[in-house]
Parts: C-alpha cells; structure tokens; sequence
C-alpha cells in the first residue's frame, strides 16, 4: 500500500509570479455522474488529476462507463448501457457527493439503491431533502439496512421546495428528472455554480432543464441525451485557498484560470481587510505587500456568499492579522477541526458553538495534522504565513482536493516538500 508522507513547508517567505488554478473538483464530481445519462460518448475538458475525481471514477466504472484520459485534463467517458444499479456502501461510504448517483440512476434506469452516506470529520450531513424532493416527485423510496432503494413507478413530475440551499440534493434531483415524460418544478433551489455548471453540461447533450442560477428551476423529461464536449469551470475554492495565502504571506500573487465572478464574497473580504485585488478578464491578482491587514468577520453561507469551504483557509489567515476577528460558520455547525491543530501553531482561538473568536498573534512552524480536506488547506495556508518548519500529515485528505500540491507552491517561491511516497511494507 503507498504510505503519503507529510507535507514539509519552511514559512515567512512571501509569494511571488502566476499560479495557475486548477479545474473545480466540485464541478467535475457531478458533471461526471451526469455523464451517465447519455448512451452516447462525452469528452470533458477541464478534470482535475484528483483523488476524489478517481473515486468517482470508480463509482461510475461499477455501474457501466468506461473512460479514457486524453492528455492530462481531457477525460473521455462512455456508458452504452448501465450494468448495475446498486452502488454499494464500500464505494459511497469513500465519498459524501457520490450520493448524486441515485439520481442519474434513476432517470437513466429507473431504479437505484445507493448507501447511506456516512458523516464526515466536520459533523453529521443529512441528505433528507434528496429524499423528501425524490418522494415529492413520486418516486418509490424506501430505507433498508442502510440503503436507500429508490424506484421511478411513473413519470417524475411535481414540485418541491427545499427547506435549505442545498448544492447536491438540487443535482440529485434535476438528474433524476432529466430522462423521461414528465416535469418537474424545484422551488429554493441552489443558485451555485456547479449546480449551474452541470446544468450547463446537461442543457448542452439535450436536456430542458430551465432557470440555473435562479431559485427556480424546471426540468422537461426528453427521451434520450445526445453525446458531447464539455470544459468545466475552474475551482474557485482552489483560487480562494490560494488568493488567501498570499494574504497570509503579505505577498503579491497572480492567479490565472480564474472566473473572479464566483470569488465576490472573498474578494470583497480580502479588501476590506486591506488587500488590493485587481481583476482582469480570466486573471486576478492579489496583493498584500501595502501594509498592516485589519481584521474582521466572517459569517459563511450559500453563493454567492462566503463559501464554508475557504472558512477554515480564511480562519488561517485571520489567526495572522493583529486584532479581534469573529468567524461564524452558517452552513456546518461543527467545521472546527483546523481549530486545535493552528494552536500548536500558536494560534489563538476561542470556539463556542459554530463560532470562533480570533484573535491575531505570529504564527509559528509545528507538526500538525489534517483530520479533513479544507482544514488541511487551512494548515498550508498557516504554515506559509508562520516561521520555522511546519510538517503536515493527513496528506489523504488534501490530495482530494489539491494536485501536485508541493510542487506548484515551489513554482511561485514557497519552501514546500513532500518526499516520495513509500511502499508501507518497505517502512514497516
Ligand atoms: C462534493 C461537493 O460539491 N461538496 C460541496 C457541497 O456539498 P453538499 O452538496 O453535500 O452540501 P449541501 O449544499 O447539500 O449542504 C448545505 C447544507 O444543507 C444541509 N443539508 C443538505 C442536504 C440535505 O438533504 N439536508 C441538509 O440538512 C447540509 O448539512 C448543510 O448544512 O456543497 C457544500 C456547501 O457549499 C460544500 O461544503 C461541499 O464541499
Ligand atoms: C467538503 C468538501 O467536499 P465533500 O462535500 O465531498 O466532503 C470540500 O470540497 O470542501
């Protein structure tokens, strides 16, 4: 088995030159489940080198498509036919948002058992609203021993309004509702942008999906899905990770590939504290050579307000910034595991409840460890800002998210290494 080693950063330099954001992986993860509901080929440019983006793959491969990597970012996939529609708890349980499948299923086979997805390391995540608007749409959907089986008895057509902003149960349910002759109506529906992206990929092979990127959202059943091409937007939480680092270093950094349309809410953060973002169609640079930053608060939420996902990254950075920051996190009530490994960094914060109360010191290099994708993007943000020599393990985790990690923060002048991976037997 490889055995990741830990990521090695010696802090206190600042950043400097272009980085280049990588493809979003969220976008990618569902567009890919999308692809399922077309017999006809698809190519995809845009597709991060990921570990997620390979689970998915997995997940997809079991129930009958076959893919080809065309160059590094371009995957080709093709489903003639679904083999299976069971997707079983050893591949679901790997990852939360492969819960979209049962929609694709069903609108592809009209039948899908799908595991119960398991929590995660930031706190329980229900999908009750997958299930309510399935139900509402007059799908058959029973609960057995950790599965939910789901069956297409008639037509989908109804309405439901969702009870919150959800990104994956409004996925879940336009997938399920894209193939067929009925039609059905989303109220509250998600307005982000990889809902409106795989809306986008969707619309683009045939489908009548009508209103992304407003609350409501209509789908027309068509009878089949055309093949296609597709470029998936880029990562804006990668370009928010990174637009915060080089606040935390005080450096001035250029991010291409970006749409600075999806990073308002951090942009408009990042300005009020002090940093000069200057946009420029696809680029958008950042600079926070000019002085002092001023602290502040944070309250996440749906997009295009500020994303739970760079919460922890900008909890980072505010554990730099001389002053009191308050940092509320409105989407999950328990996203607090970058809180206890940035104190053995000397960072100084209070918790209680969602909320975390910060208050700004120097930050200085520690062993730590990742317990989850986004804290460990918080870690590296920390340990670029902090001095001396951070060591951060939980490797697996910001592998999710991140590619080729170590090496592309050397190209734009952080001290970063991440010795080869090791055969465990090799270490034991
Ligand atoms: C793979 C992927 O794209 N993951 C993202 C996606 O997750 P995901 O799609 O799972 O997140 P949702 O938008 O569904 O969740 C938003 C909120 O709604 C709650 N909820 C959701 C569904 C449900 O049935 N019941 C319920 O209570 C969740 O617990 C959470 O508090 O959007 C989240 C919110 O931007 C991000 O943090 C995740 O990185
Ligand atoms: C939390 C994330 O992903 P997931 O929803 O797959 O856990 C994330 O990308 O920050």
């Amino acid at each position: 088995m490889l055995q990741l080693t830990p990521l090695q950063i010696v802090g206190g330099r600042t950043l400097q030159g272009e980085f280049a954001v990588q493809p979003s992986k969220n976008a990618a993860l569902p567009i890919i489940v999308a692809s399922l509901l077309t017999r006809e080929p698809v190519r995809l440019h845009g597709i991060p080198r990921l570990s997620d983006i390979y689970t998915i793959l997995d997940i997809v491969a079991h129930l009958g498509t076959r893919h080809a990597w065309e160059g590094p970012n371009t995957l080709v996939l093709h489903t003639p036919d679904i083999l299976n529609t069971v997707t079983p708890y050893a591949l679901v349980s790997k990852m939360r948002g492969s819960f979209i499948v049962m929609g694709a299923l069903l609108s592809r086979a009209g039948e899908a058992t799908v595991s119960m997805p398991g929590g995660c390391a930031f706190g329980h995540r229900p999908v009750d609203q997958h299930v309510k608007a399935f139900r509402a749409f007059g799908v058959d959907l029973n609960e057995e021993g950790g599965n939910f089986e789901a069956r297409r008895v008639a037509p989908l057509s109804g309405r439901y309004l969702f009870e919150m902003l959800t990104v994956g149960a409004t996925q879940n349910a336009i997938l399920a509702a894209v193939l067929g002759t009925g039609k059905v109506v989303l109220e509250n529906a998600s307005i982000d942008t990889d809902v409106i992206d795989m809306i986008g990929f969707l619309n683009s092979l045939g489908a009548n999906i009508q209103g992304a990127g407003t609350h409501t959202i209509v789908v027309t059943g068509v009878s089949a899905l055309r093949g296609g091409e597709y470029t998936v937007i880029p990562d804006r939480i990668e370009a928010g990770t990174m637009m915060i680092a080089a606040a935390a270093t005080r450096s001035h950094l250029t991010l291409t590939g970006v749409r600075p349309d999806h990073l308002r809410a951090l942009s408009m953060k990042l300005t009020e504290m002090g940093v000069r973002i200057m946009e420029q169609g696809n680029t958008l640079s950042v600079d926070a050579t000019a002085g002092l930053l001023l602290p502040t608060d944070i309250v996440t939420g749906s997009f295009p307000g500020f994303p739970t996902d760079i919460q922890p990254q900008m909890s980072a950075l505010l554990a730099t910034v001389p002053g009191t920051s308050v940092v509320t996190d409105g989407v999950y009530t328990d996203r607090l595991t970058h809180v206890m490994e940035l104190s053995r960094m000397g960072a100084d914060i209070r918790v209680a409840g969602h909320v975390q109360t910060i208050q700004g010191a120097a930050l200085h290099g520690a062993p730590v460890k990742a317990a989850d994708i986004r804290a460990g993007a918080a870690l590296v943000v920390a340990a670029l800002a902090a001095e001396g020599q951070t060591t951060i393990d939980g490797m697996v985790y910001i592998n999710r998210g991140y590619e080729r990690l170590a090496e592309r923060l050397r190209s734009i002048g952080a001290n970063a290494f991440q010795p080869e991976p090791m055969l465990a037997s090799a270490m034991d």
